[in-house]
């Protein structure tokens, strides 16, 4: 059942627990197992609830603030969240609905991913005390199974022909490409993983985004079958761009949620120049404030609406980076724009070795996000309003190399009078 049928079949009102009230009027309900059971349980009292990041780069993007605030939010209500790092599903790749199989990564990359997604999962989420958030990694049990006892103690658990009805799956057999039976087995994995923690902190409910369904309902599955239990999936809606591709790392870089891979400035910035239209979906997906003021900001118009993008960014950055960090970039924001100060750190960081062959100005604008596809960022720069190192570059062709660095390998980049950013290439 997707949203829109879930919100035609069940008003937020008649849900019984506050959870999926509050979830649902977030926007961050997309698909449930079994909405009228998770709803009964959530509503008789405190549900432990996971969802799995995979060290796939060294930081979380914005795209991972659907399950974690997901996560924040049922904490909030009385639930208790597990964030699982997938320190041993790392190892293997999630191949759902891609085309070509991930860059095996190796141990010391996988670890300073580790460390990097930590950073910011500590930061959501309430770690302390006895009922404190816990974070695990799936290293811990995956690592330990011998080849044998595995295949006899799970494989005959799944059978083949239902693994290969899921959609993610089903994408890459469509598509004629080769799916391996490393990639394949991924799904059992994580099917593991949801057994593992409900033998071991009783977790009931798993949350992940949208293209992760087919291996939530694997761990169910799994879990019915080995011990007879109960366990529910929850799905976010992906988070897409303007362009409609899956919001999260692009070639020039991300949204990135690590303040050593995007300042909190240049995260504030990014929230900032939200467009019109995704102002009140953002400020209901990804701040905590009263839904009526959601509403209210969302209905402002014009210069109105500037303030409104102002409180979303100062908000978001808040619960990333925290209140002071938040404070100091709305200020310098409004100083910026005032044209009483500039930019003296970078707002984002990119390796350098992309220099090597010339990046491309429009992938740049869009890596940053001062453009939503590269057809709106060559309108910007054919239009003249974008301007490097303080110059208009109107060549929508323009290749950046390292003889454009500044000072300290640095180049800034400003769209308009609004948009600045100061790129430190390393
Ligand atoms: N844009 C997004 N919208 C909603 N959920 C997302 C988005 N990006 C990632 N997630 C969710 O965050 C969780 C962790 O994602 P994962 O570790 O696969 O990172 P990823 O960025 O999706 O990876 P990749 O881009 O390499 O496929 C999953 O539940 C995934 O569905
Ligand atoms: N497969 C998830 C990450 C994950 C890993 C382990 C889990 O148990 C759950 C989720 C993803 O790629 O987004």
């Amino acid at each position: 059942m997707t949203l829109h049928m879930l919100e035609a079949a069940k008003p937020a009102t008649e849900l019984k627990s506050e959870a999926l009230q509050v979830l649902l009027e977030r926007g961050l309900i997309n698909q449930c197992t079994d909405l009228e059971g998770l709803d009964s349980r959530l509503a008789s009292g405190a549900v432990t609830v996971y969802a799995g990041f995979d060290a796939t780069a060294a930081s979380l993007h914005v795209g991972h603030l659907m399950p974690l605030m997901t996560l924040r939010w049922l904490q909030k209500l009385g639930h208790r969240p597990i964030a699982v790092l997938g320190g041993g599903t790392t190892q293997v790749g999630d191949p759902s609905f891609r085309n070509e199989a991930r860059p095996l990564l190796e141990q010391r990359q996988i670890d300073a991913n580790l460390a990097g997604i930590r950073h910011s999962v500590e930061r959501l989420l309430d770690m302390r005390g006895a009922d404190g958030a816990l974070l695990v990694d799936n290293a811990e049990w995956l690592t330990e199974f011998k080849f044998l006892e595995f295949l006899r103690d799970y494989g005959s658990q799944f059978t083949v022909n239902r693994m290969m009805t899921f959609e993610s799956v089903k994408s890459r057999l469509d598509s004629q490409m080769p799916l391996t039976v490393l990639e394949f087995c991924y799904m059992m994995l994580q099917a593991v993983d949801f057994l593992e923690l409900a033998r071991r902190h009783g977790c009931e409910l798993q949350v992940g985004g949208s293209d992760q369904w087919g291996n939530i309902v694997n761990g169910i599955e799994l879990g019915r079958k080995g011990d007879g239990r109960k366990l529910f999936g929850l799905t976010v809606p992906l988070l897409t761009t303007a362009s409609g591709s899956k919001m999260g790392k692009t070639a020039a870089g991300a949204v990135w949620l690590h303040p050593e891979h995007l300042s909190p400035f240049g995260f504030w910035q990014f929230w900032r120049n939200t467009a019109d239209a995704d102002v009140g979906k953002f400020l209901r997906l990804f701040t905590e404030l009263p839904v009526n003021e959601v509403e209210r900001l969302s209905a402002l118009q014009g210069a109105d609406l500037n303030e409104a993008k102002k409180i979303l960014a100062t908000q978001v950055t808040g619960i990333v980076h925290g209140a002071d960090q938040a404070r100091a970039a709305l200020e310098k924001g409004e100083a910026l724009f005032a044209g009483t100060a500039e930019l003296t750190e970078p707002t984002h960081r990119l390796d350098a070795a992309r220099l090597a062959d010339g990046l491309g100005l429009l992938e740049l604008l869009v890596g940053i996000g001062f453009a939503d596809s590269n057809g709106e960022a060559r309108r910007l720069v054919e239009g003249g309003g974008v301007r490097l190192n303080g110059f208009v570059v109107d060549d929508a062709r323009r290749r950046i190399s390292s003889g454009d660095l500044q000072a300290n390998d640095r180049l800034t980049v400003a769209v308009g009078k609004r948009k600045k950013a100061l790129v430190g290439f390393g």
